[in-house]
């Protein structure tokens, strides 16, 4: 390498939201560079950064603003130079970076499933009926309401640790989370069933992680292109282009997810009504390389299945 690698005098600086989970994810970050280069921990700084979303904790998600809430702040401070780097969650990050940034960085993908949440129960069919369900994404509650539309959904922020509080406190019967989360915060005590991705499709880009750049940046260029993982970005650029050409933003309940099958990829997608009364699925098994075409094909058939006002809200 051409350029300087980071040292305890000039720490690389990670960008991150401060969260427990958030958190975690910059430390793997931190660690796979030190193990790549053979440096020390205090050859890096952790900068955590607060947002919008993370301020903000009364209101539904989508009232603010949808997709960018949990990153606008941390990627000015990318483009400022007050960080050298930011880590993310890809499932909450827009398709489109702002000028000047690049995120194709990702480390290998964790869990991609979501996890039942109950204290008393196993399954989304055991659930009795009414039941409450807290969830605060679109996606889930309209899951759940094409499966169990007897249930009733109530708003949930909040990160992992207070949504158990909720949930213990009696304000749900349940509620759900990404494997990833509980798996990366080492959370084996929570009573978290893992849900088949045929029986509930994940969020595009659920369970890995991304780490954003300055364009301009080649050190850092270099530095990331040593701990991307390949196969992560294959699958991702299957659900990204699939989650692109259906301009997906937090409004429209959407699902997608890319397997990896020897030489083959396999992309599932789901839209759904914002209420659960319908859900269209599609599943193309293609060429590794022809992942985020097949994602743009797939995503067009199912706008043109859906029609207009799909994903209108009907009350
Ligand atoms: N929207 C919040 C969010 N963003 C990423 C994760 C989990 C970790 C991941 O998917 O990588 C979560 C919490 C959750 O859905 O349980």
């Amino acid at each position: 390498m051409t350029h300087d690698l980071p040292s305890p005098a000039a720490p690389l600086r990670i960008g991150t939201r401060g969260s427990p989970l958030a958190l975690a994810q910059a430390h793997e970050t931190r660690d796979r560079l030190a193990a790549a280069f053979d440096l020390s921990g205090d050859c890096f700084e952790i900068v955590p950064i607060r947002t919008t979303g993370d301020r903000i904790t009364d209101r539904p998600l989508k009232e603010l603003g949808g997709k960018g809430l949990f990153t606008r702040e941390i990627e000015s401070a990318l483009l400022e130079g007050a960080i050298d780097i930011a880590v993310h969650s890809m499932k909450d990050m827009p398709v489109l970076q702002p000028g000047g940034l690049v995120l194709d960085t990702y480390l290998p993908r964790e869990d991609p499933r979501d996890a039942f949440i109950s204290p008393a129960r196993t399954a989304i069919e055991d659930l009795a009926p009414g039941a409450v369900v807290g969830t605060s994404s679109l996606r889930r509650r309209a899951q759940i309401l094409n499966r169990r539309p007897d249930v009733r959904v109530v708003e949930f922020r909040g990160n992992v640790q207070t949504r158990l509080r909720k949930l213990a406190e009696g304000v749900a019967d349940c509620t759900f989370l990404a494997m990833a989360g509980l798996n990366r915060l080492g959370q084996s005590d929570v009573p978290a069933t893992p849900i088949e991705v045929t029986a509930m499709l994940p969020a595009v880009a659920q369970g890995a992680i991304g780490i954003e750049r300055r364009m301009d940046d080649a050190r850092v260029a270099a530095m990331l292109a040593a701990i991307h993982d390949r196969e992560t970005g294959e699958r991702l650029a299957a659900e990204r282009a699939f989650l692109a050409e259906l301009d997906g933003s937090c409004e429209t309940p959407i699902a997608g997810l890319a397997v990896i099958e020897g030489d083959r990829l396999r992309l599932r997608g789901e839209v759904l009504r914002p209420d659960g009364s319908q859900a269209l699925r599609d599943e193309r098994v293609c060429a590794i390389s022809a992942g985020a075409e097949t994602g743009r094909a797939m995503a067009r058939d199912l706008l043109a299945e859906a029609g207009p006002g799909f994903f209108d809200w009907r009350g």
